[in-house]
């Protein structure tokens, strides 16, 4: 392959008269311009051929294709690559050139067809694929629409309900399920698939097999009258789940035309919207995130050095808690053999019950066979002791956070565990060198900072010291890949990203409402935004003992920018500690339904009474937008900072923990990204005239106030960073 290339397709011509089209383009075979254009000369070439009867496609090396180039996105979006004219390759291509054929074309899919994938599969005249094989058209997560004429041939091969509802949740079904769709004509196992697929396409030239065009097939299809009824519906839940969206709906338009008006009409609308939203800000955001989620396991000067990740074969957790027991499930749920320790028989039970607790809920809900639950509860053993920790590979301590029972531990466990064992502990707040201080281990000791619930939460912040070795760090990033956890490997320090970014989120809101904002007005914003709730409603979710242990770390370790606000001690005082209790910033009815509170008021006022500070008329009247800035403006401030200090290593790894660890909406892109859409330099601006006018909580940081200088965006990589990784 040219270096200049970004993949190819070969053609092979058998005796059969079958010419075999291979997608190349490691490591999921996107379908890139280049690979596209090979396939358009393949195509032309097998159909001049007089020894050409049919065409196979298929993927290298197990996969028939993961879609699209999502890399092309970007080149468009930042000029450096040309679209092709609208259609060219959904119409021209796709549509006149290969479905339009006289020669009948059968898709192998061997391991994926995902969005441009499947669709060029669609265009085929019959699908043939290996047994478990992913077919989905994930476009929309990415902030596209299906464009290569999935909005047309999908409704028409599986029904217009299943292909709504997989484009709209883009979740991709298997094969098993595809073939009783619809979507697959015959399912194989690998070692048949080429013959098959062959065989297949010489019985639909000989006529034993029907020769069938996708996107002629109607079918499939209601009539107009509930088509349309079905489509008002999916409209109306888009708009609800996602309001501040657009292509959803533009590509319902384009469902929509192809039902109404026939399938080519479809076709144009579907190429026309499908160039539109490339430069939608939603869709720039999401296409950031897909990239971002896989570069978080790239680290520098640790996964670029060639070190190999060795099996972890057996895992020990200390703490059967709601984290130690999350863990555990998601260990055991990887099939990862679990020893889970406690300090008595009692605890021990607890512990394995809410393991047990856990797996169930997956029966109960339909997504786990009692087989599987059977099996997956016997790779978990408890213990009261350290004997069984001598074979283990890896213990994860999650305890309450108390030092020197930390301390003591990390000694136990030194004497206990293997040589090359992992030492890893779920704090959340506690500095890794002193939990590791009594050890002479320092170098395999590493955090596992786990969200809660572990086995359902998605990040996993791996936290490294300065002497933690790049193998122990290689080590957990191979487990959280396993058990399906995105990693972010930060540095050492007090709340690591997460929860230093979430500290100065609820602080704003908190000394909003003392100087006369609207708390509920506040969540509503905020919700609005795109956050699953908004800080007082979440407050009271995680209950006001673990809002109080939080703050009082960051007064602790950042007095000189921590708003103290006596709110929630107050209305602790009071016996009402959030949702848990039924009463916080909100009264819970007995379905756990909040409602506002008028007497919140009263803690309110006295809250203000005690800080000293008046109601500001301009704070009583924020618009949603200075809501938004006003909240997440310290927040940016928090990561500029987590930023230039080195805890994280790049500001796309700060994107992907906000959106994973706070709930950032991702079509924001991520805290640094949504920051730099606004420039350094309005950040900074803002953020220093509230400081002069409310304190040095808003007081912007020197690394924010110099990229704003230079006008420079935030996430431009950190010269000579004083990393701490
Ligand atoms: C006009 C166009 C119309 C069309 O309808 C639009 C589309 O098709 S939109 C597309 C619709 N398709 C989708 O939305 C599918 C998106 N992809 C996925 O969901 C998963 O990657 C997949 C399930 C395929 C494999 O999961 P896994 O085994 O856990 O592996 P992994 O996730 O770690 O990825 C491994 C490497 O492959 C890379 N890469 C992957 N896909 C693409 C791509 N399409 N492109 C480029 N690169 C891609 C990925 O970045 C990573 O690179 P690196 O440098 O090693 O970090």
């Amino acid at each position: 392959m040219d270096s200049r290339t970004k993949g190819k397709t070969v053609m092979e011509v058998g005796g059969d008269g079958v010419a075999v089209i291979t997608l190349i383009n490691p490591p999921v075979n996107s379908l890139s311009f280049d690979v596209l254009y090979n396939l358009k000369s393949n195509y032309e070439e097998a159909l001049s051929r007089n020894d050409v009867k049919a065409i196979v496609i298929t993927g290298a090396k197990g996969k028939f294709s993961g879609g699209f180039d999502i890399s092309g996105f970007g080149e468009i979006q930042k000029g450096t690559r040309k679209e092709p004219k609208v259609g060219y390759i959904s119409i021209d291509i796709i549509t006149d050139l290969l479905e339009a054929a006289r020669k009948p074309s059968v898709a192998a899919i061997d391991g994926l067809a995902l969005g441009g994938g499947l669709e060029l599969s669609m265009a085929c005249h019959a699908r043939i694929s290996t047994p478990g094989a992913q077919l989905g058209l994930p476009e929309l997560q990415l902030g596209v629409i299906p464009g290569f004429g999935g909005t047309q041939r999908l409704p028409r091969l599986v029904g217009l309900t299943k292909a709504l509802e997989m484009i709209l949740t883009s979740k991709p079904v298997r094969a098993e399920e595809g073939h009783s769709l619809g979507l697959i004509d015959a399912v194989v196992p690998s070692a048949e698939l080429l013959t098959t697929a062959r065989r297949w396409a010489l019985d639909i030239v000989e006529r034993r097999k029907p020769w069938i065009s996708s996107l002629l097939k109607t079918d499939k299809l209601p009539p107009l009258g509930e088509a349309r009824e079905i489509l008002k519906f999916a409209r109306g839940q888009t708009r609800k789940q996602a309001p501040n969206m657009k292509h959803p709906l533009m590509c319902l338009d384009a469902l929509e035309m192809g039902i109404v008006s026939g399938p080519r009409a479809g076709l144009e609308k579907e190429a026309e919207v499908g160039s539109q939203v490339i430069s939608l800000d939603t869709t720039k955001g999401l296409i950031h995130v897909f990239f971002s989620q896989r570069g978080t396991a790239k680290v520098p000067g640790v996964t670029d050095g060639g070190l190999v990740p060795r099996k972890i074969k057996k895992v020990a957790i200390i703490g059967g808690g709601l984290m130690g027991s999350g863990i555990a499930t998601a260990l055991i749920l990887s099939n990862y053999p679990v020893i889970l320790k406690e300090v008595n028989e009692k605890f021990l039970e607890a512990g394995i019950g809410r393991v047990k607790a856990n797996l169930q809920s997956r029966v109960r809900k339909g997504s786990m066979s009692k087989e599987k639950f059977e099996k997956t509860m016997s790779l978990l053993k408890g213990s009261l002791d350290y004997e069984s920790f001598r074979d283990v590979d890896m213990v994860i301590e999650a305890v309450i956070e108390n030092i020197s029972l930390k301390q003591q531990i990390f000694a136990d466990l030194e004497k206990y565990c293997p040589q090359h064992c992992i030492l890893a502990s779920n704090t959340s707040t506690i500095d890794l060198n002193k939990i590791g201080e009594r050890t002479k281990s320092q170098d395999r000791i590493v955090g596992a900072h786990f969200f809660s619930p572990a086995h359902v939460m998605p990040l996993l912040e791996i936290v490294r010291t300065n002497h933690t070795s790049a193998q122990v760090i290689v080590d957990l990033l191979d487990v959280g890949k396993k058990i399906k956890k995105t990693p972010v490997v930060v540095g050492n320090c007090t709340g690591f990203a997460v929860n230093r970014m979430f500290f100065p989120y609820t602080q704003a809101a908190m000394f909003l409402v003392e100087r006369g904002a609207d708390p509920y007005l506040i969540d509503m914003a905020i919700s609005k935004f795109g956050m699953p709730m908004g800080p007082f409603r979440l407050c009271d979710l995680v209950g006001f003992g673990v809002a109080i242990a939080t703050a009082t770390q960051f007064i602790e370790n950042f007095p000189e920018r921590t708003y103290k606000s006596m709110i929630i001690p107050l209305m602790q005082e009071d016996k009402r500690a959030g949702e848990a209790t039924r009463k916080g910033f909100y009264l819970y009815d007995d379905k756990r339904k909040a409602k506002p509170d008028p007497e919140l008021k009263k803690y309110i006022e006295k809250a203000r009474s005690i800080s000293g500070g008046n109601v500001d008329p301009k704070l009583v009247k924020l618009s949603e937008k200075e809501i938004i800035e006003m909240t997440f403006f310290p927040v940016v401030n928090e990561a500029c900072r987590v930023f230039a200090e080195g805890i994280a290593v790049k500001a796309a790894d700060l994107d992907i923990a906000a959106i994973m660890g706070m709930g950032f909406p991702p079509y924001r892109g991520g805290i640094m990204f949504w920051a730099d859409s606004m420039g350094s330099k309005y950040i900074y601006s803002r953020l220093d005239e509230w400081s002069k006018t409310y304190g040095d909580f808003f007081k912007p940081c020197a690394f924010l106030a110099e990229r704003a200088s230079k006008g420079a965006p935030l996430s431009a990589p950190v010269e000579q960073a004083r990393s701490r990784l």
